[in-house]
């Protein structure tokens, strides 16, 4: 017999369960269907507990530095597993706030399967068979797993089984020096461990600008980090004590031996096992679920939210296709994604804030621009911490004097980079920004100073 309800939500990562509480609080009967643990990427396997682990990374680098400042803190080691605890730790207290939040929701089905169409409105969860009019997609992404030579042949890790580790590796081989690598890169060579990272571009985090790169890899090394860029990873095999990392490179040996091997190479989106051709459901070249700037599917009475339709990567913009979504149909709201004003933070120690357009993507698009630099080391809360690495930079248009982008690569700036992030959205321009009285000793006031100093490129 097929179960009736007024809306199905596929997944219970970063939308899925919100929209279902928005849903069922307007007296809509929703079906919550999850295959896995509830909180999805974010809570059990990405940000909670890799920012958790960070956090032990960071103090480790600290007690490292006591010295520094005047503080006597003796030989530092680093007991993996403990660090590994706690992450989990705080990432099933999340999960499970969100299991209890989501088992007394009035008006909730929480079903515990895979599901996938069967027809166009109608989906299978193991035996049972339900059906809505609305659906609601939350299905995100899994680790993309490259297809190298012996890649069967030798144990690899992802981001989900390296938080398995109990022992700290004796070296890490990364493939893929962009934000998972970066991130997991820094933090187990502060847990002790020698780590390469093997990257094919001719930089790391190669969306970044040059700058940013540039000072992210100058801060990997100066911690003992390798790095091979313009190289890829072509093959694994079984060598003497772990794994060969076999390497197309112009320059540098052919091949890396590590204990451990961390493919980050980029996510795939859930979007192939779910019957989308039964209901009529486009994908694009990449697998992302087609949407409208409504987030609304090829099909009629079809949405698709966060990592899988390809228009965010991250766990705030899947929250915001949720806002979107309820606006929208809720609130009779006209809410649009191309109004969101793209912005992330890379949790390497000190962190990027980025927010808009890189300076490379400001000139390409031709306008008359104004771009400002200063590096940490000209920032007083900066130097106070002894943190000074890395440097803040804006590029505004010279005509409209809107801000059209900003990163700080600095200690506090994933916070600070707020200060802009929240003027781009109120869509004011710099003069307004310029005139704001920051807090003193803050990273935050040196924006307005950032302001004054830009030059016309
Ligand atoms: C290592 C790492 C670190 C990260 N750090 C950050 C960070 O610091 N900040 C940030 O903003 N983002 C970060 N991200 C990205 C962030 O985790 C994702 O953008 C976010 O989780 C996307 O949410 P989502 O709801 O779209 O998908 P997900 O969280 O992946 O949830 C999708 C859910 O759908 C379920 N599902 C899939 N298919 C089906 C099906 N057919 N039937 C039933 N259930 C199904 C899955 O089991 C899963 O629970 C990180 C990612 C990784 C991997
Ligand atoms: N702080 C955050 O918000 C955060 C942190 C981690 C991950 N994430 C999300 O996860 C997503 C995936 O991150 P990612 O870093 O895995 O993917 P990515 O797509 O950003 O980068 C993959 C990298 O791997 C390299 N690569 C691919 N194949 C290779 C090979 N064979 N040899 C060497 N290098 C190779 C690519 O050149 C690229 O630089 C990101 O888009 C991001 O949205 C977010």
């Amino acid at each position: 017999m097929t179960e009736r309800f007024d809306a199905i939500v596929v997944g219970a990562g970063q939308a899925g369960p919100a929209l279902a509480g928005r849903l069922t609080g307007a007296g809509i009967r929703v079906a919550l269907v999850e295959r896995d643990r509830i909180g999805g990427t974010c809570v059990n396997t990405g940000c909670t507990p890799t920012k958790a682990m960070v956090a032990s990374a960071h103090a480790a680098h600290i007690a490292r530095r006591a010295a520094d400042f005047g503080v006597s803190a003796g030989s530092v080691s680093v007991d993996l597993a403990a660090v590994v605890r706690r992450a989990q730790d705080i990432a099933a207290r999340s999960r499970h706030n969100n299991e209890h939040w989501l088992e007394g929701m009035a008006g909730l089905t929480l079903i515990r399967g895979h599901a996938r169409f069967v027809a166009p409105k109608e989906m299978v969860v193991g035996d049972r068979r339900i059906t809505a009019p609305r659906i609601f997609l939350n299905v995100g992404g899994r680790p993309a797993r490259p297809d190298l030579t012996g890649i069967g042949s030798v144990p690899t890790l992802d981001n989900a089984g390296i938080l398995a580790l109990e022992t700290v590796p004796q070296h890490l081989v990364v493939v893929g020096g962009s934000y998972i690598g970066v991130e997991f890169a820094q933090m187990f060579r502060r847990f002790g461990a020698a780590v390469t990272i093997v990257e094919t571009g001719p930089r790391l985090i190669g969306r970044e600008d040059e700058e940013i790169s540039a000072a992210i890899h100058a801060m990997l090394e100066a911690e003992g980090v390798a790095i091979r860029i313009g190289a890829t990873c072509i093959a694994l095999s079984p060598a003497e004590g772990g794994v060969a990392v076999g390497l197309d490179c112009q320059g540098g040996p052919p091949k890396v031996i590590g204990s451990h091997v961390l493919l980050a190479t980029g996510r795939r989106p859930n979007t192939d096992d779910l019957g989308l051709e039964i209901a009529g459901i486009e994908l694009d070249a990449h697998g992302y679920i087609t949407v409208n700037d409504r987030l609304e599917a090829s099909a009629d009475g079809i949405w698709a939210l966060g990592d899988c339709n390809g228009r965010g990567a991250f766990t705030h913009t899947a929250w915001n296709d949720f806002e979107i979504v309820a606006a929208n149909l809720l609130d009779g709201e006209d809410r649009r994604v191309s109004q969101r004003v793209p912005g992330y933070a890379l949790y390497t120690d000190p962190p990027l804030g980025r927010v808009g357009m890189t300076v490379a993507q400001a000139k390409a698009s031709g306008r008359p621009l104004l771009v400002s630099t200063r590096p940490m080391s000209r920032v007083g809360r900066a130097i106070e911490k002894g943190e000074t690495i890395g440097l803040m930079q804006l590029v505004a248009d010279a005509e409209t004097r809107m801000i059209l982008g900003a990163a700080i690569l600095g200690t506090g700036g994933d916070e600070a980079i707020h200060g802009i992030l929240d003027m781009m959205s109120a869509e004011r321009t710099i003069d307004e920004l310029r005139w704001a009285v920051p807090i003193h000793p803050t990273v935050a006031e040196l924006i307005p100073t950032l302001i004054v100093d830009a030059q016309p490129v």
